[in-house]
């Protein structure tokens, strides 16, 4: 079994002797509604992609090629059963134990505020993480997947707090299930003026209530300005609606993974 408590030469690359073996770390970000994951070789990305939760020719395809010298690393939200699932795999496709990142009390120059770290989700503690990495600013971190989430880093590194709202399609998913006249076919994109059909009502008051969430949460908690960053599935749709900038970055989770990484692997 391959020993995943080496250092990542990626991480080290002054160490990498002339010739020497390729390093490849595969990371993996596990969401409700998807996985995304890239591949990178001697800290260069080489491909990226998506797949879904049960797709097991997918992760079949990911592992297959792998030798154990391989590092694989993990941010998950998903269950147990798939962190067992997923070990379980990768051991025998390749010989790997993948790394699963969890939410500390401290990292990266960020100091949790829960009194239970361990419970909050680990795709928001990296991406606070990967934020941090990129600014020494009071920060607001907008994750807007499967549900929409908004996170305050004070300028020293403290995170303030945060929220956790359904996403859009948690938020349209909702009702259609309790409403009975709730229904539409049109595929209507989100905007904010009010809704001249049923398709435009959902689908604007759902992007009124994502923009307006981020808004809220920014005008309600004072202080200095933070600056914003975005990421997930429905990320730049948001950054554009709010119209405020920020940054759209998608692979917020796996920067701030490369920095809880960094940080487990060089103790
Ligand atoms: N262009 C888009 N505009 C708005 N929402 C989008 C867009 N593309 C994807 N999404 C939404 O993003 C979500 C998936 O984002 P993702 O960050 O991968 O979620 P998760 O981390 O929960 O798996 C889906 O709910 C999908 O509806
Ligand atoms: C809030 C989340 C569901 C967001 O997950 P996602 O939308 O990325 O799939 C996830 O971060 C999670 O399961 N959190 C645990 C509870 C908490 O953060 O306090
Ligand atoms: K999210």
């Amino acid at each position: 079994m391959a020993d995943h408590h080496r250092i990542p030469v990626h991480i080290r690359r002054r160490d990498i002797p002339e010739g020497g073996p390729v390093s490849v770390c595969l990371q993996l970000d596990v969401g409700n509604s998807r996985v995304k994951w890239r591949l990178l070789e001697q800290g260069e990305l080489r491909d990226r992609g998506h797949f879904g939760h049960h797709d097991s020719a997918a992760k079949a395809r990911l592992l297959e090629p792998l030798g154990p010298e391989a590092n694989i690393w993990v941010s998950s939200v998903a269950g147990p059963e798939f962190e067992r699932e997923f070990t379980a795999l990768a051991e025998r496709l390749c010989g790997v134990s993948p790394w699963f990142a969890r939410s500390t009390a401290r990292a990266g120059g960020v100091a949790n505020s829960y009194a239970q770290p361990s419970r909050m989700g680990v795709d928001r503690w990296l991406a606070m993480l990967g934020a941090r990495q990129r600014s020494r600013e009071r920060l607001c971190v907008v994750d807007a997947g499967s549900a929409l989430t908004i996170d305050i880093v004070s300028a020293a590194g403290q995170h303030e707090g945060g929220y956790i709202i359904p996403g859009p399609a948690l938020m349209e998913r909702a009702l259609l299930l309790d409403t009975d006249r709730v229904r539409f076919d049109e595929d209507v994109s989100y905007a904010l003026a009010p809704g001249t059909s049923t398709a435009e009502a959902v689908r604007h008051g759902i992007a009124l209530a994502q923009v307006g969430a981020v808004a809220a949460a920014i005008a309600h908690n004072g202080g200095e300005q933070p600056t914003l960053f975005f990421c997930g599935g429905a990320g730049e749709t948001l950054r554009q609606l709010l119209d405020r900038g920020g940054s759209y970055l998608p692979d917020l989770v796996f920067e701030g993974l490369e920095v809880q990484a960094r940080e487990v692997f060089t103790d």
